[in-house]
């Protein structure tokens, strides 16, 4: 994923939310998006998802120019971004299995291949055994990790992952980095946007930082490095 002069103004704003960004984030990285809040983070990662276009500049994922896409390129776009979010978003009245399918389904998977990827991305995610349960018969931890099972299981290119550590507790929150560390080494690249300090610091990733919706911080295995 590349930007290039990226700059997202929102309409009736002066200042820009992102500025002429320039940053490439390659195949199989890992990336933590830091920043106070409104430096810019959410703009960030919704360019990525074309959920919002650049004003001026070029954002380019999975090697398309994401202004340039067609609005029915679209979903085939997002098909190979995984998301997952602070707040799990998980269908209260399905099963964790049919949490987990539903991604499939909607995206016209064969039954036989549903039956077969939602088993093993459970294994994957430590909830083998689990699938019959509702989300609220699960703890926090465990509603994440469907939710990382859901933004998985189609294999995507990149996976983005917006706060997913913020409801959770410290020990669950490491459990989850273990996680997304382990889809990591299966060749996913991840992005988070955190304040979790503490996690950033431990996993000692790639950190970028935005301030005024500029970069103005990205080291190859950095910590948090600012005060919340
Ligand atoms: N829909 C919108 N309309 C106008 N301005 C917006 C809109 N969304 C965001 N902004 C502005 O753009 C800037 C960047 O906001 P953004 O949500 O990307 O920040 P953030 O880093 O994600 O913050 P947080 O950590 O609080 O989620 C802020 O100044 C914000 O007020």
């Amino acid at each position: 994923m590349r930007f290039d002069k990226g700059t997202k103004t929102y309409p009736g704003q002066k200042r820009a939310a992102l500025d002429r960004l320039d940053l490439e984030i390659t195949k199989g990285e890992f990336v933590f998006l830091v920043g106070a809040s409104g430096s810019g983070k959410s703009t960030f990662l919704r360019l990525i998802l074309r959920e919002a276009r650049p004003t001026s500049g070029h954002v380019y994922v999975a090697g398309k120019e994401i202004n340039k896409l067609s609005s029915w390129k679209v979903p085939k776009l997002r098909r190979q971004l995984g998301t997952v979010f602070q707040d799990f978003r998980l269908l209260p009245n399905k099963t964790v299995f049919e949490n987990v399918a539903y991604a499939l389904e909607v995206i016209g998977k064969p039954r036989d291949e549903i039956k077969k990827l939602v088993p093993e991305t459970l294994d994957l995610v430590g909830l083998d055994g689990k699938g019959h349960r509702r989300p609220d018969e699960l703890s926090g931890g465990e509603q994440q990790r469907v939710a990382i099972a859901r933004a998985y299981v189609n294999r995507p290119m990149i996976l983005i992952a917006d706060e997913p550590t913020g409801n959770l507790d410290p020990s669950t929150s490491v459990g989850i980095m273990k996680l997304l560390d382990r889809i990591n080494r299966e060749d996913t690249t991840v992005l988070m946007a955190t304040h979790d300090s503490s996690i950033v610091d431990q996993m000692r990733k790639r950190v970028i930082e935005l301030d005024e919706g500029r970069v103005v911080r990205d080291e190859a295995r950095g910590i948090y490095g600012y005060e919340n």
